[in-house]
């Protein structure tokens, strides 16, 4: 295993302790995954079925390499834009006008059906935007000045998602690129680019800061430094497991749309944020996240064409939601600044599907 030899801890931080329970995700290779090999697909494909979460190895590929040193170039940049003050940051939260691209404030959604306030800001980046298929958002001048880098974190994680799309798509034998033509980079998608910080949380009152949830979208491409991020299995006895971040790698997982399209055949697993484990727990957390989603107008449904997808039930009914109108839903419903009355339930995703837990 060449594993062995890269580095399992991140310079200059507090290393992730050794006795919490972590979730036992598959590590897979992007140019293994590249180059077609056989058994690593087979790999993308169980875990997809499984569990919906995965690693993936970017030290070993060219095109790897290039996503990290973005990532690593982003995280600074991250860090500059949340030292903006809060009134400069909020100029920029375009929810009231229903839109998920810009800035959430910490507190501002609801972590639980009792109104518990999260305890993170993050701040979306529309790829619409970057990549000029849209007009482009008021930003603060540190995102003004990170554009091409932007630009290139998105191609470079639109790319993976592409790979992983396809191959998925092979391996359930659907007609050539049906999935990846769900997501085209030129099209107009709710695809972006999160930031996100969680300042240490005082130890004798911690709290989740990012409540539980599956994923809006299709794929996830997340870049972690320190531990806070739980997953839990499924099963009606499952109890939440911590993902390890390790460096080089980013950790890939599937959304509701990857579930609505194969009718459940793959998971979108729960997962959550709470404090960072140990010694961790009084450092500022960072995360840096490419979320791909399909385009606008797709209707999330099961696709035709493969043997592999189970066939909708009996009395099973799929509603009727376009890829842009779900993200909303699920985005802005838990939000406490513009819903009255929050309806936890009706923001909510694949989640029961993802417990796996028969009824
Ligand atoms: O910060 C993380 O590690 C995960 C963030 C996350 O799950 C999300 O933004 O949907
Ligand atoms: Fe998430």
């Amino acid at each position: 295993m060449n594993q062995v030899q890269q580095s399992e801890e991140f310079p200059g931080l507090p290393p992730f302790p050794d006795d919490v329970a972590t979730a036992p995700l598959l590590r897979l290779s992007l140019e293994k995954l590249l180059a077609g090999d056989a058994a690593e697909v087979d790999r993308l494909f169980q875990a997809s079925v499984d569990i919906g979460f995965c690693y993936l190895d970017l030290h070993d590929s060219a095109s790897g390499n290039c996503l990290l040193d973005d990532a690593d170039k982003l995280f600074q940049v991250g860090e500059k834009l949340f030292e903006l003050s809060l009134e400069e940051k909020k100029k920029y939260d375009f929810s009231a006008q229903n839109s998920y691209f810009g800035y959430k404030a910490q507190g501002a959604s609801v972590t639980d059906k009792q109104g518990t306030l999260d305890r993170h800001e993050f701040y979306n980046v529309s790829k619409n935007d970057i990549l000029g298929i849209s007009d482009s958002l008021p930003a603060p001048d540190v995102l003004h000045q990170s554009r091409e880098r932007l630009a290139s974190f998105m191609q470079g994680s639109h790319a993976i998602v592409t790979l992983i799309l396809k191959l998925l798509n092979d391996k359930l034998a659907l007609p050539p690129d049906t999935l990846p033509n769900l997501h085209r980079r030129q099209a107009i998608s709710g695809d972006q680019v999160r930031f996100v910080k969680a300042p240490p949380q005082p130890q004798d009152d911690r709290l989740t800061a990012m409540g539980q949830h599956t994923d809006f979208g299709s794929v996830t491409v997340l870049f972690n430094r320190l531990g806070g991020l739980q997953v839990l299995p499924p099963g009606a006895d499952a109890e939440w497991v911590y993902v390890r971040p390790l460096p080089g790698h980013a950790i890939v997982n599937l959304g509701d749309a990857m579930v609505k399209f194969t009718n459940g055949l793959f998971r979108s697993n729960i997962h959550r944020v709470v404090s960072p484990p140990g010694a961790q727990g009084d450092t500022t957390r960072y995360s840096l996240v490419y979320f791909s989603r399909p385009e606008d107008s797709v209707i999330l449904r099961r696709l035709e064409g493969s043997d592999l997808i189970p066939q909708i039930e009996d009395g099973q009914v799929e509603e009727e939601v376009n890829s842009k109108d779900w993200i909303i839903r699920r985005a802005l419903g838990r939000r406490v600044d513009l819903v009255d009355s929050i309806d936890y339930d009706k923001a909510s995703g694949t989640e029961q599907m993802s417990r796996r837990i028969k009824v």
